[in-house]
C-alpha cells in the first residue's frame, strides 16, 4: 500500500469516529443527566430533565419502540440496548445507539448510566452491505451463477444458496468433494475431476461447460469455473468459484442456431431472389436464386461492389436514398444485358441493405397480352346484341355489357358487384332451380352451364332467356371465374308458340284445327280402348253456308264462322274438343261417356240437339240478322278397332245423311251408312280397275241440243261405264268418287279426247260436221294447275276445230278462285274454244262474278224446267235465268226438257235451246246422226 492511500484511510476513520456521550437516569424520580458530549451528537444543546424529553429528539416511528426499550429495561433493572434514529434540528436524521446498565447505589436507590453514540455511518455502511448483498443474491438469482469454496485443509465444500438452488438441493448444503462430483454426468464428471485436481495441484484455473444431474433428476448445463486461493506464503489454501446454470442459454443458442439454418434454408428456397449488401454495397449473401438470375455463383459474386460487377445495374440512387433515409425502396428496372424486366424492394438494416428482386418479365408480357385479350373481349362483347357477362368468383364480382340496358333496361352498373344482382332478377319461380343449377354445375365440375329461364325486365316485363356460361378454373379444378352471354328469347319463343298455335290451331275461329284433332282422335281411341269408355264424334256442316260467303262475301262469312265456333264451344264442357275442320265444317269430339251405349247415346243425342239449337239462333252480322242451320252427323265409339279416318268418314257420312233428310238434323251413323260406305269402297277399286283401260269399259253417250228452229246444233257428252258386273253405272254414282279420290283428272282428259275423236269422225259427214260438243268438266278438274294446258294438248295434235268444244262447268267451279278462273277460261278462250255454265239456278253465282266470266252459254238445271208449268216459283227462276242470260249476252239453253209444253214455255220466255228426253236421251255416237238427220 502507498503512504498517500494510507493517510488517506486515516482522515477517513477519524472522520466516521463515532461520537459519544454519556447519560444517567436517576430510577427513583426519573430524572435524566446528560454529558456535554450529547449536545454534538443532537446537534444541540439539550437541557432535560425527564427520559420523555429525550425521546421528542427521536424519529416518531421509533419513539414507541424507545420508551418501551428504556421502561422495561429500567422497570426489570436489566441492561439496555436501544438503536434509533433521532433529528436534528436541521431536519438531518442521525442513527445512535443508547445502551445502559443499572447501578445500585448503598442506600437502595437506582441508577442507570449509559452511553449515547452516533453510529450514522456505521449503519450506513451495514445497510449499503445489506443491499448489496441482497442484490448480488439477486443477480446470483437472475443469472443462475453461484458461487462456492473448498478448504483445502479442512476439505470443506461451500456452496452459495444459488449454487444449492442448482443442484435443486436445501440452502446451506455443504457436500463433501465427492458429492459434489457426483452431480455431474459421467461424461463431465470425469473432466471436471480432472480440471478440479490440477487447479489444487498447481493452481490452474479453469472454465467448463459440463452436465450435471440435479437431485429432482433433471439434466442441467452449467458452467463451472475454477481458481485458487493463496496465503502470504503462496500456498493454495483455498479453491472458489463460480457455477452457473446456462441450460436457458444453451436453449436459446441452440434455438437461434435452429433458426439461423432455417432462415438460411428459407432464403435458399424462396422463389424470390434475395442478396445483401454492406454499407460499401458489396455482396455478403446470395440465395440460390438470386445466383440463378445473376448467371454468376455466388462465389464469385460475394465480397465484390454491386455496381462493379452489374455496371449497366440502374438501382444505385434507389439504394441510397433507401439507405439514407431508413425508408423501404420498390422499383422495377429493365436490365440490358439480360433482356429481362426485374422488381426490386430493398430494405436497409444496420449492416447495408437486403434486396429481394424477381424476374417479371413473363409476368408483365402475360399481364400486357391479359389486358389486350381482356380489352379484345370487352370490345367484342360490346359488339354481340347479346348480353355478355363476366363473374370474377373469387371476388364476387360481376361485370356486363351495355347491352343489359338495351335488352332489359338495366345499367351496367345496376349489375356490377356480386352475383346477387343478377339471381335477385330472375323470375321467383325459377330462381332457386336456376341457382341450383349453377351451383350443381361449379360443384359437379363441369366445364358449361346453360339454362332457359325467365328474366325479369327492369319494367317488370318477362322475358325468357337462353342463359350459358363457361366456368374456367384453376390448376387445382376450383373454380374461379365465369363468362358467358345471355340471349333473349322472348320474340323467338313468341313466334315458336305462334308457330306452334298455327300449327295446332285455326286463326279465324281460334279453335283446335284438324291437325289437333287428329292427335286428340288418336290419344280418344287409345284412352277408351284402355278404359272402355264411350266417346262421340260429331260432324258438322253449316247448310248453305256457300250462299252467304257469295252472296255477302268472305268477311261476312268469316264471322259467322266465328260465331259458330263461339256456340260450338258453349255446347260442350271445357275437356272436350271443337275443332274447325275445314271450311264451314267442325268436328266435336266428346269423351269419357258412360260405357253404357244406350246412355252414351242419348246423352250424345242431347248434346247434338243442343248444338242445333244454338247453331239456329240468329246471328247478327255486320247489319245483316241472318239465320242459319246446320247438318250434323255423329258416330259413337270406344276404341275397339276404331280408326281414325274411318271414324271420320262414318261422321262425315251420318252428316251428309242429315242433308238429305232435309238440312237442320242430327243424324247417327247407322249401319246401313256402314253397307254404303264399304259399297263406295268397292266402287272405289272398281274405278281403279276400269281406269286402267278406259276404252274397255267406258263410253260416251250424245245427248243433242236443239235450237229453236228444230235443228240438232250440237250435244252434250254424258260419260257411261258399263261395268262387267254391275251393269251400266250412272255418272252420279262415279263422278264424285272419281273427283274424290282425282281419278277424275285422267278420266276428264279421257274424255275429252274421245269427244275430239268423235268431232272427227262426224266432220266426215255433212249432218255432223257442224255439231258441237259440249264436254262436262268437274272442279276438281278444272282448278288442276295443269288444266288449259291438258285441254290444249288433247284439242292441237287431235286436229279438231277449238270452237266445236263447249266446257261445261259447275258454278262452284268457277267461283272458287275467281282470277284463276277467268285466267284459264281467257286462255282456252283465245283458242276458241267455248264455255257453258251447268246446273245454272242450283248454285249461289251472284251477279257481280258472273259477269267477270267469260261465258257463252247459260244452263238451266232441270230441277226448274221439272216443274215448270206446276210451280210458279220454278217458272220464276226459269224466266230470271233467261232474261240474266240474255241481259249478259249469254244463249241461255233449258236442261231435261220432256214435254212439249216446258219446250214451248221456255222458248216462249226467250231460251234459245234445250236438250231434254223430249228429242233424245243420251245415246251412242252411231245414233246421232240419225237424230240430226230427223231433226
Ligand atoms: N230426268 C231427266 N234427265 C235428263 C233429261 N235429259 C237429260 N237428262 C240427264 O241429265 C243429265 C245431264 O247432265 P248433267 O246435268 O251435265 O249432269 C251430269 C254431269 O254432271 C255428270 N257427267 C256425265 N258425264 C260426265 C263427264 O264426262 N264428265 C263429268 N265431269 N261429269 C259428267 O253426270 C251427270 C249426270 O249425267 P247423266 O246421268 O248422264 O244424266 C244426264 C242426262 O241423262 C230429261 O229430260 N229428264
Amino acid at each position: 500500500m502507498s503512504s498517500a492511500q494510507q493517510s488517506d484511510d486515516q482522515s477517513a476513520q477519524a472522520r466516521q469516529v463515532p461520537l459519544f456521550g454519556f447519560w444517567e437516569i436517576d430510577v427513583t424520580d426519573m430524572t435524566l443527566t446528560l454529558s456535554d458530549e450529547t449536545h454534538a451528537i443532537f446537534g444541540r444543546a439539550l437541557a432535560p430533565h425527564r427520559l420523555e424529553d429525550l425521546l421528542q429528539f427521536v424519529h416518531p416511528d421509533e419513539r414507541t419502540r424507545v420508551y418501551d426499550a428504556f421502561t422495561g429495561a429500567l422497570g426489570e433493572g436489566t441492561p439496555l440496548n436501544v438503536e434509533c434514529r433521532i433529528i436534528r434540528p436541521s431536519g438531518e436524521a442521525r442513527d445512535v445507539c443508547m445502551r445502559g446498565e443499572p447501578i445500585r447505589a448503598d442506600e437502595g436507590s437506582t441508577r442507570y448510566v449509559g452511553t449515547i453514540q452516533d453510529i450514522t455511518e456505521q449503519m450506513q455502511r451495514r445497510r449499503q452491505a445489506e443491499q448489496n448483498a441482497r442484490l448480488l443474491q439477486m443477480a446470483s438469482h437472475i443469472a443462475h451463477m453461484g458461487g462456492w469454496t473448498y478448504e483445502v485443509q479442512t476439505g470443506r465444500v461451500i456452496w452459495s444458496d444459488e449454487v444449492c438452488r442448482i443442484h435443486e438441493m436445501p440452502d446451506g448444503t455443504e457436500p463433501t468433494v465427492e458429492e459434489a462430483f457426483n452431480f455431474f454426468v459421467p461424461e463431465s464428471r470425469a473432466r471436471i475431476r480432472r480440471r478440479f485436481d490440477t487447479c489444487l495441484r498447481d493452481g490452474t484455473p479453469y472454465d467448463e461447460e459440463l452436465e450435471i444431474i440435479t437431485a429432482g433428476g433433471r439434466k442441467v448445463c452449467v458452467r463451472a469455473i475454477g481458481e485458487p486461493v493463496r496465503d502470504a506464503n503462496n500456498t493454495i489454501v483455498q479453491l472458489q468459484g463460480a457455477f452457473l446454470d446456462i441450460s436457458e442459454i444453451r436453449d436459446v443458442e441452440q434455438q437461434a442456431a435452429r433458426m439461423a439454418e432455417r432462415l438460411s434454408a428459407t432464403l435458399e428456397s424462396i422463389t424470390d431472389a434475395f442478396y445483401t449488401l454492406d454499407r460499401e454495397w458489396r455482396f455478403t449473401y446470395l440465395n440460390r436464386e438470386a445466383e440463378r438470375l445473376f448467371q454468376r455463383p455466388r462465389a464469385e459474386l460475394l465480397g465484390k461492389v454491386v455496381w462493379d460487377v452489374f455496371s449497366g445495374f440502374k438501382g444505385q440512387r434507389e439504394f441510397e436514398r433507401a439507405v439514407r433515409e431508413n425508408s423501404t425502396v420498390v422499383f422495377e428496372n429493365y436490365y440490358a444485358p439480360y433482356h429481362m424486366l426485374f422488381e426490386v424492394r430493398g430494405y436497409p438494416s444496420e449492416d447495408g441493405i437486403t434486396v429481394y428482386f424477381r424476374d417479371i418479365t413473363e409476368a408483365r408480357q402475360t399481364e400486357e397480352s391479359l389486358r389486350a385479350s381482356e380489352e379484345r373481349f370487352r370490345t367484342i362483347a360490346r359488339t354481340t346484341t347479346d348480353v355478355v357477362w363476366d363473374w370474377d368468383m373469387q371476388a364476387d364480382s360481376l361485370w356486363t355489357s351495355d347491352t343489359i340496358e338495351t335488352l332489359f333496361g338495366y345499367t351496367t352498373q345496376e349489375f356490377s358487384g356480386p352475383i346477387r344482382a343478377w339471381s335477385e332478377h330472375i323470375h321467383p319461380d325459377e330462381r332457386d332451380r336456376v341457382v341450383n343449377h349453377i351451383k350443381a354445375a361449379i360443384a359437379g365440375g363441369d366445364s358449361e352451364w346453360i339454362d332457359e329461364y325467365r328474366f325479369l325486365r327492369k319494367d317488370g316485363t318477362v322475358a325468357y332467356v337462353l342463359d350459358r356460361g363457361f366456368i374456367i378454373r384453376d390448376a387445382t379444378g376450383r373454380a374461379t371465374r365465369m363468362i358467358g352471354a345471355m340471349v333473349d328469347l322472348t320474340e323467338r319463343r313468341q313466334a315458336e308458340r305462334r308457330i306452334e298455335y298455327l300449327a295446332y290451331y285455326d286463326s279465324l275461329t281460334q279453335l283446335p284445327n284438324r291437325q289437333l284433332l287428329m292427335d286428340r282422335l288418336r290419344k280418344a281411341i287409345a284412352t277408351s280402348a284402355q278404359h272402355h269408355s264411350t266417346n262421340a264424334l260429331f260432324f258438322i256442316d253449316l247448310d248453305n253456308f256457300k250462299s252467304l260467303n257469295d252472296t255477302l262475301g268472305h268477311a261476312v262469312g268469316d264471322q259467322l264462322l266465328k260465331q259458330v265456333a263461339h256456340r260450338l264451344t258453349g255446347c260442350v264442357s271445357h275437356n272436350d274438343t271443337v275443332s274447325r275442320f275445314g271450311g264451314d265444317e267442325y268436328v266435336v269430339l266428346l269423351e269419357h261417356l258412360s260405357d253404357d251405349m244406350v246412355e252414351a247415346s242419348a246423352a250424345t243425342q242431347a248434346i247434338g240437339e243442343r248444338m242445333l239449337k244454338a247453331l239456329r239462333q240468329p246471328y247478327k252480322l255486320d247489319e245483316y240478322r241472318h239465320l242459319s242451320t246446320a247438318s250434323i252427323g255423329v258416330v259413337l265409339f270406344n276404341g275397339d278397332k276404331d280408326d281414325i279416318g274411318e271414324l271420320l268418314k262414318r261422321a262425315d257420312m251420318a252428316m251428309y245423311q242429315a242433308k238429305s233428310a232435309g238440312r237442320n238434323t242430327l243424324r247417327f251413323f247407322n249401319p246401313h251408312m256402314q253397307a254404303a260406305l264399304s259399297a263406295r269402297i268397292a266402287l272405289e277399286s272398281d274405278l281403279r280397275q276400269a281406269m286402267r283401260d278406259c276404252a274397255r269399259e267406258f263410253d260416251l253417250h250424245y245427248q243433242p241440243q236443239v235450237s229453236r228452229d228444230g235443228r240438232v246444233t250440237g250435244v252434250e257428252a254424258l260419260l257411261r261405264w258399263r261395268h262387267p258386273t254391275r251393269g251400266m253405272v250412272s255418272p252420279v254414282e262415279f263422278i264424285p268418287l272419281a273427283e274424290e279420290t282425282g281419278l277424275v283428272l285422267s278420266l276428264g282428259e279421257w274424255v275429252l279426247k274421245k269427244a275430239c275423236q268423235q268431232l272427227l269422225a262426224w266432220a266426215a259427214s255433212p249432218e255432223t260436221a257442224g255439231l258441237e260438243i259440249a264436254v262436262n268438266v268437274s272442279a276438281r278438274q278444272f282448278h288442276h294447275p295443269g288444266f288449259a294446258a291438258q285441254v290444249l294438248a288433247v284439242l292441237g295434235p287431235a286436229g279438231v276445230n277449238p270452237h266445236q268444244i263447249k266446257l261445261e262447268l259447275t258454278e262452284t267451279s268457277l267461283l272458287e278462285n275467281l282470277e284463276d278462273t277467268v285466267a284459264k277460261m281467257s286462255l282456252l278462250k283465245t283458242h276458241g274454244v267455248t264455255f257453258a255454265l251447268d246446273d245454272f239456278g242450283t248454285g249461289y253465282s251472284s251477279l257481280a262474278y258472273l259477269k267477270q266470266l267469260p261465258l257463252d252459254m247459260l244452263k238451266i238445271d232441270r230441277s226448274f224446267v221439272l216443274d215448270l208449268l206446276t210451280n210458279p216459283n220454278d217458272a220464276v227462276i226459269a224466266r230470271t235465268i233467261i232474261a240474266l242470260g240474255r241481259s249478259l249476252g249469254l244463249r241461255v239453253l233449258a236442261e231435261g226438257v220432256e214435254t212439249v209444253a216446258q219446250r214451248d214455255f221456255l222458248f216462249e220466255h226467250g231460251c234459245e235451246a234445250y236438250q231434254g228426253f223430249l228429242c233424245a236421251q243420251p245415246m251412242p255416237a252411231a245414233a246421232v246422226a240419225a237424230i240430226v238427220h230427223h231433226a
